[in-house]
């Protein structure tokens, strides 16, 4: 499936790129005049193979849900039972991304790919149950996975695309739950980016400084004890990465294979966004970023993918809430060469 996946994905659409990029200068504004939406709505011609692109009419957003042996080393302030905790939230609805979802009128789908705790007792019937083990090992004493629980993972993360496609969905959002998942999500990055592990590492949740100084320092040793190599991301996602991590990686490769865009959350998407980029480097069409997470990594590897973030509000929740601010934008954008006159239709003077 991995193998099918990675071959469907294809380079933008030059041909469609350039009609929507002359339709820009046909409508009723000044040329350039919508920034960094007219750029967007080019790519996105581009990656549909068609201008306009199709209006995303029904987002989806999917929250890869997972847990973290590196726990134990003490990364995070928060008890890891949490993430079982937060699963249930999003189920019965009250989470800050069901909210969002609602405001937006998105789906959320939540993937138990790796939750090491109960889940409460609820309705299930939301729950893609999915989970390749309960949570990883600890990367910074082992590899985190094996490369068949990996590569089972980003399976996992394929499969769900494809079904939410199928469904109808036209837009993707990533979205995560995991406590301690920003410590895999900074290794990871290190990884794939060559950054030192102080300048990938984020306070997460909101570490303290002790706390903070031992998370650099177990990036470090793990990146020292695996010395993973940048072009096997199956291997880089196994020694360091996350369930969530690996999964999401196969949710982009799934939308980009589909020509869907997939609108990136938070550093952990990010870290999955890079993983997904070094098995085809043409997902980087399918990819938008949502917005600057505030942990230095979520920057790094967004600078690294050529991606410019498209809103910067001081967010470091995760859970996919990033990508659904950003979905009015990316709609908005989309609607413009959908809807607006020409100078010549609307009998505007040109200058
Ligand atoms: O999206 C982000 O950039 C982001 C930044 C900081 C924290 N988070 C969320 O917080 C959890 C991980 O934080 P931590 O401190 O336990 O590693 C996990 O559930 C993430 O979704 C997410
Ligand atoms: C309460 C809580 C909610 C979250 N949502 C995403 N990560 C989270 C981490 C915590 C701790």
């Amino acid at each position: 499936m991995l193998t099918t996946t990675l071959a469907a994905i294809r380079p933008l659409d030059e041909e469609a790129m350039a009609s929507a990029r002359a339709l820009h200068g046909r409508l009723t504004k000044p040329a350039g005049s919508l920034g960094a939406l007219e750029e967007l709505s080019v790519r996105l011609a581009g990656l549909a193979g068609s201008c306009p692109p199709p209006l995303p009419e029904s987002a989806a957003v999917a929250v890869f849900a997972g847990d973290h042996g590196v726990h134990a080393q003490g990364v995070t302030p928060w008890p890891q039972e949490v993430t079982a905790q937060m699963v249930g939230n999003f189920l019965a609805g009250g989470a800050v991304v069901n909210a969002f979802a609602r405001q937006m009128g998105a789906s959320v789908t939540v993937v138990d790919v790796g939750v090491a705790g109960v889940l409460p007792e609820l309705d299930h019937r939301d729950l893609v149950a999915a989970k390749v083990r309960p949570g990883t090992r600890d990367l910074s004493q082992q590899p985190a996975l094996t490369r068949d629980e990996a590569r089972t993972a980003v399976e996992v993360g394929i499969q769900v695309a494809r079904d939410l496609v199928d469904a109808g969905a036209d837009l993707l959002l990533t979205g995560d739950m995991g406590i301690a998942n920003t410590t895999p999500a900074a290794a990871l990055i290190a990884a794939f980016t060559g950054a030192a592990p102080a300048a990938v590492t984020g306070r997460g949740t909101g570490v303290d400084d002790p706390t903070y100084t031992r998370k650099v320092a177990v990036v470090r040793a793990a990146l020292d004890r695996h010395t993973p190599d940048p072009t096997d991301p199956l291997g880089v996602l196994a020694a360091v990465g996350g369930l969530e991590h690996a999964a999401l990686t196969g949710f982009i490769l799934g939308a980009a294979a589909r020509q869907r865009p997939v609108l990136l959350d938070g550093v952990i998407g990010v870290s999955a966004a890079l993983a997904a980029a070094a098995f085809a480097p043409d997902a980087v069409g399918a990819m938008v970023a949502g917005h600057r997470s505030v942990e230095p990594g979520a920057s790094l590897g967004l600078a690294r993918l050529g991606l410019e973030p498209l809103i910067d509000l001081g967010l470091r929740l995760g859970e996919g809430t990033g990508a659904l601010l950003a979905y009015p934008v990316v709609a908005s954008a989309v609607r413009v060469l959908h809807e607006v006159a020409t100078f010549d239709s609307a009998g505007v003077s040109e200058k």
